[in-house]
Parts: C-alpha cells; sequence; structure tokens
C-alpha cells in the first residue's frame, strides 16, 4: 500500500534558493505541502509573503495557504540583516515580477503553525529555510506545539566548519540566534541541515545549462532568476556553481536516506563576537560540572550528503514539470 504524502509546512524567505525547494516540494510525491509560512532573512518579511504567493502562483497552487510571519526578531530587534546581495533586491534575481494577485491568510506564521500541529498531530513537518523566528514563537506560545510537530528540519548553522556571515556564524542562525536557541533545547525533534552539509552540493554552470536546456516549467521560470545568486558565488567563493543549501534541506525531509545525522545537545551563542555559532556536543564526556550543555534535549545534525543523488532528483524534478 502507497505511504501516505508527509504533510509539510515550509517556512520561507524566498529567495531564489527558497523558489527552487518550494517548486521541488511541489515536485514530490512523498510531501504534501499544506502551507507555507514566511519569515526575513534573504528579504523583508513583507517581501517573503509577496514572493510566497507570486511562486505558489506560478505553479498554479493558489490552493496553499501562505501565512505571514514575524517581522522582528523574538527579542523584538529590528536590525535585521537581509541577504539582497545574495538574492537581488525583490529576492527573486531582480526579476521585476508583477505584484501577486492572492493574498496572505488572517493566521499569523506562528498560529498557523500551532493550529495544523494540533490539528494533524505527529503528522506534521516544518521545513525551516530561514531564521527561526516563528517557530520559536510557536514553542513559546502553545505548550502543546512540541509534542505535536513531527519534526523541524532546520536549514542552518555551521557545525564545526566557519559561517557564511563571518566566521563565527551561518545566515539563519545568525538572523536571529535567540529564536534558534529556542527550537534547539524545546525538546521537539529536530533535524539541522548545516552549510557542512550543503556546502557538499554544488550546483555548477553546466547544471544550469542543463535547467535552460529543458522545457520544464520550473527549470525555464528558475534560469530567470538564478543569474544573481550564481554572480553572487562566483564572487564570493570563486566556484562555478552555486551551494544547493534550501532543496538540500527540503529533500531532508522528503527523502531522509539522502542524509545521515548524529545526535547530541545544540546551544547557539547570543551575544559577542561569535553571536549565530552553533555548537555541538556530542556527550561523549561526563562533564564533572553542570554546564549550559547539561539537561538538555538531544537533536539530530546532519553530517553527510548523497550530493549525487539531490543533485540528480533536483535536475530530474525542476526539468519534468
Ligand atoms: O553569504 C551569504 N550570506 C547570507 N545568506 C546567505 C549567504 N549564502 C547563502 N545565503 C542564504 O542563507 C542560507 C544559507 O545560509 C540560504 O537560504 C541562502 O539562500
Amino acid at each position: 500500500m502507497l505511504e501516505e504524502p508527509k504533510k509539510i509546512i515550509i517556512d520561507t524567505d524566498p529567495g531564489v534558493d527558497d523558489a527552487m525547494a518550494i517548486f521541488l516540494a511541489l515536485q514530490s510525491p512523498e510531501v504534501e505541502v499544506i502551507g507555507l509560512t514566511t519569515i526575513y532573512g534573504n528579504v523583508y518579511t513583507a517581501l517573503a509573503t509577496r514572493n510566497a504567493l507570486h511562486l505558489l502562483e506560478i505553479a498554479g497552487r493558489t490552493d496553499i495557504p501562505v501565512a505571514e510571519g514575524s517581522h522582528v526578531t523574538i527579542t523584538k530587534g529590528t536590525k535585521l540583516r537581509i541577504a539582497d546581495f545574495v538574492h537581488g533586491t525583490d529576492g527573486l534575481g531582480n526579476q521585476n515580477f508583477p505584484p501577486p494577485k492572492g493574498k496572505p491568510i488572517e493566521l499569523s506564521a506562528a498560529d498557523f503553525l500551532i493550529q495544523q500541529a494540533s490539528c494533524y498531530p505527529g503528522k506534521v513537518t516544518v521545513v525551516a529555510l530561514g531564521p527561526l523566528t516563528n517557530i520559536a514563537l510557536a514553542i513559546q506560545s502553545d505548550p502543546h506545539f512540541v509534542k505535536n510537530i513531527q519534526q523541524i528540519v532546520v536549514l542552518g548553522g555551521a557545525f564545526a566548519v566557519n559561517g557564511n556571515v563571518n566566521p563565527a556564524a551561518e545566515a539563519n542562525i545568525f538572523g536571529d540566534p535567540d529564536a534558534a536557541d529556542v527550537v534547539f533545547t524545546s525538546g521537539a525533534d529536530v533535524l539541522a541541515v548545516g552549510i557542512n552539509v550543503t556546502h557538499q552540493v554544488f550546483f555548477t554552470d553546466a547544471d544550469r545549462d542543463k535547467l535552460a536546456e529543458s522545457s520544464g516549467k520550473y527549470a525555464q521560470y528558475l534560469c530567470k532568476i538564478l543569474d544573481v545568486y550564481y554572480s553572487y558565488h562566483h564572487d564570493a567563493y570563486s566556484t562555478k556553481g552555486v551551494y544547493l543549501h534550501d532543496p538540500t534541506a527540503l529533500l531532508a525531509a522528503v527523502t531522509p536516506s539522502l542524509i545521515t545525522y548524529t545526535e547530541g545537545v545544540v546551544r547557539v551563542q547570543t551575544t559577542g563576537i561569535t553571536r549565530g555559532l552553533t555548537l555541538f556536543y556530542n556527550k561523549q564526556k561526563r562533564f564533572g560540572e553542570v554546564t549550559e550543555w547539561s539537561d538538555k534535549p538531544s537533536v539530530k545534525v546532519a553530517v553527510t550528503v548523497d550530493a549525487p543523488a539531490v543533485v540528480n532528483l533536483v535536475m530530474e524534478r525542476l526539468t519534468n514539470s
């Protein structure tokens, strides 16, 4: 008998690689996208909402609700770091797409997450592609959320490698370190897919050419918006290609066998020059003293990924569209 598709909510800040991940999810029979929630990160939250609605219109999937998320960090911080230099000022490769016709639903992102998790207890996975503010708000405002949610797959962290904002921090964790620490220590089933893993998944210039040759509707759309993302990678990393951050995290939820993971306690540095650092404790040593990692629940941290399989799936599903 066929398994029921896994219900997922994508928390997103679209974003070029977010667009890839969203289209990939819509092309994946293993999952049913039951909503998008929006957050700042690659763009401000209002633009993330507009882009989420736009992408669903491109996909012909306006049946999927969009719930707008927080405009500020969990500590009400308004000094946000927006990665428009990675994705373009519109978040989608400076294409000046017309505004979407649709509107977000009345519920906030956090309330939508809470509602869906309690409607389908143990059956909803959140794929978090931006800073973790909405998820932390859901955890803080509903004591049942942590047990109701099936899994939270987090694209974020830099485990034992340098960050991409600065040597310490990865962009999504840096965006709201306090929220990230709430999520990692909440006791929920959390799987963190950090840039130590996503930097192994590389989409080359030649891969983009292959996308361009296909007549798939998502392939065609993505080729338009990928330029800015490619230029950024050429400049920042001197690479001939781009990292598939968001698609890799999405596929970790769709096909968990693509990654391996280890388990331990993750805390996030919230102040100082290492703000946003994710520090993993592997529990191999029993420390004599009580530490900030003692008695905290374990999370899963991705260690390896079958990168060729991820690239193949991305290519196959986006070209056959
Ligand atoms: O250099 C960067 N600075 C800020 N954000 C980035 C950078 N590279 C990628 N991303 C964005 O942040 C997430 C991965 O950390 C991805 O969602 C990607 O779109």
